[in-house]
């Protein structure tokens, strides 16, 4: 049985900063499913479509991490045959050995819900506007809104919804530097595999 990490919680909030940095320490497989839902929104044309033909250069282009791709992604992922199309890819992908942290916003709830370790990564939205400000040079007073938007947007939808898994274990990295939210994500899937 692979051993799996799922890592749920609003845009920019730390989750695939940890999810990288627990893939590389336990030596796991890592999948930004973001990613999946930027490039079918990418992609353009009919989105079932494009998330059932999605391939490696759909998941390689430069503007994926785009503010403008993050918006599209999530009208796009408030389908729920868009979301139907995405499923499979990302169950293969948890079942590599030997195991696998998957980040996203329905991984503990919907994708894989007997995940090993499951945590909901969260941080202040002025924070969260700032950090990816700095990322993509953005106004922070315009990220803020952006953010607040997609936010609402994929918590509210009716399919897989942004929201905690019950069993998952809130990680706040408001006031937490990177190295600090790793170490505590790290002792978290400690606390599971002994
Ligand atoms: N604990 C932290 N302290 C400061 N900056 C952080 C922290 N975690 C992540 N960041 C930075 O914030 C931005 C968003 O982090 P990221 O991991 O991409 O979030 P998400 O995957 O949730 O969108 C990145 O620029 C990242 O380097
Ligand atoms: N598992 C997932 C992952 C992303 N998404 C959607 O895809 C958008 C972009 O996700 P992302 O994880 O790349 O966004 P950031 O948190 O990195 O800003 C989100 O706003 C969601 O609408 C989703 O619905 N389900």
């Amino acid at each position: 049985m692979p051993f799996i990490i799922a890592i749920d919680g609003p845009a920019a909030s730390g989750k695939g900063t940890i999810a990288r940095a627990l893939a590389a320490h336990f030596g796991f497989h890592h999948l930004d499913t973001g990613l999946l839902y930027r490039a079918t929104g990418a992609k353009g044309g009919d989105p079932v479509t494009a998330a059932l033909s999605l391939d490696a250069s759909d998941l390689a282009r430069a503007d994926l991490r785009s503010a403008e791709a993050g918006q599209a992604a999530s009208r796009i992922a408030a389908i729920p045959e868009v979301r139907a199309a995405l499923v499979d890819f990302q169950h293969r992908f948890a079942a590599q050995e030997p195991g696998a942290v998957l980040d996203g916003r329905d991984i503990g709830t919907v994708i894989c819900p007997d995940a090993a370790v499951k945590l909901y990564v969260t941080a202040s939205d002025q924070v969260r506007a700032r950090r990816r400000a700095a990322e993509l040079g953005a106004d922070p007073e315009e990220m803020l809104a952006q953010l607040q938007e997609r936010d609402r947007r994929d918590s509210e939808r009716t399919a897989a919804p942004l929201k905690p898994a019950p069993d998952a274990v809130l990680l706040d990295t408001t006031h937490l530097g990177i190295p600090e939210a790793i170490a505590q994500a790290i002792a978290q899937v400690n606390k599971v595999r002994g």
